[in-house]
């Protein structure tokens, strides 16, 4: 909450910007309760699809709205790789988090061995189509992308920016075929892994990256700040 509160003390309103920050679930209300009133948005870095029910040790969507969460993240590479969630599950969580009234931060990304077999783009593919199944052209107002290559995650190497804007492009374009070219250019794109305070102009630079979802260098009031600067341009 004091990381949340040094953070949201610096933030201005803009109504370009949309600045969030996700704490572990035990954090979301005292996070909620101090950025109150500031421009700074909660979200959790999970979810369980279901209202209610016998399910220990999950959080339901009404319970991330009552503690004051708006967003959510779905699909991270940990929760696909580490936990090994389903392709299903995670489309259960999309879709009911929707329904639920939370805003979707859904992940996506290719692992290393599948960047080197070419198969990034069938992997973004795969994972947008099998993710945002069920999802319709309204729905997706409600949903942000976050491309985050797996090998990029809490390594230090970032995406070159090339990188980064041929996927995010690529990305743009399965969105476009499924839902048309207004819904695909509406869709906020964040770039993830390894943003930096020194690389994050140059990543949010490119045409097709509208963001970035920052891990370890959010965990300083500072280096966050720098990042939210940079994307303000
Ligand atoms: O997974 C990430 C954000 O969710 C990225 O983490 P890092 O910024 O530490 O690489």
């Amino acid at each position: 909450a004091q990381l949340a509160k040094a953070v949201a003390d610096e933030l201005t309103a803009d109504e370009n910007l949309l600045v969030a920050v996700c704490p572990p679930f035990p954090w979301i209300a005292s996070v909620a309760a101090v950025v109150k009133g500031t421009p700074l948005l909660v979200g959790a870095q999970d979810v369980y699809p279901a209202k209610e029910g016998a399910f220990t040790g999950e959080v339901a969507p009404e319970m991330l709205l009552d503690a004051g969460a708006s967003y959510v993240i779905i699909g991270h590479s940990e929760r696909r790789h580490v936990i090994k969630e389903s392709d299903s599950l995670i489309n259960e969580k999309v879709k009911f988090s929707l329904a639920s009234g939370l805003k979707v931060i859904y992940c996506i990304g290719e692992t290393l061995a599948q960047r080197q077999a070419n198969e990034t783009n069938a992997v973004l593919e795969q994972q947008l189509s099998s993710g945002l199944a069920g999802v319709d052209a309204a729905g997706m107002a409600n949903v942000v992308i976050a491309y985050e290559p797996v090998w990029a995650i809490g390594t230090g190497v970032n995406a070159t920016t090339e990188q980064a804007q041929n996927a995010h492009a690529f990305v743009r374009s399965q969105l476009a075929k499924t839902y048309g070219e207004n819904v695909a250019q509406a869709v906020l794109i964040q770039y993830g892994g390894s943003v930096k305070p020194d690389n994050a102009k140059d990543l949010l630079s490119q045409p097709d990256v509208d963001g970035a979802l920052v891990g370890g260098a959010s965990l300083k009031a500072d280096s966050f700040l720098a990042i939210v600067r940079a994307a303000m341009g």
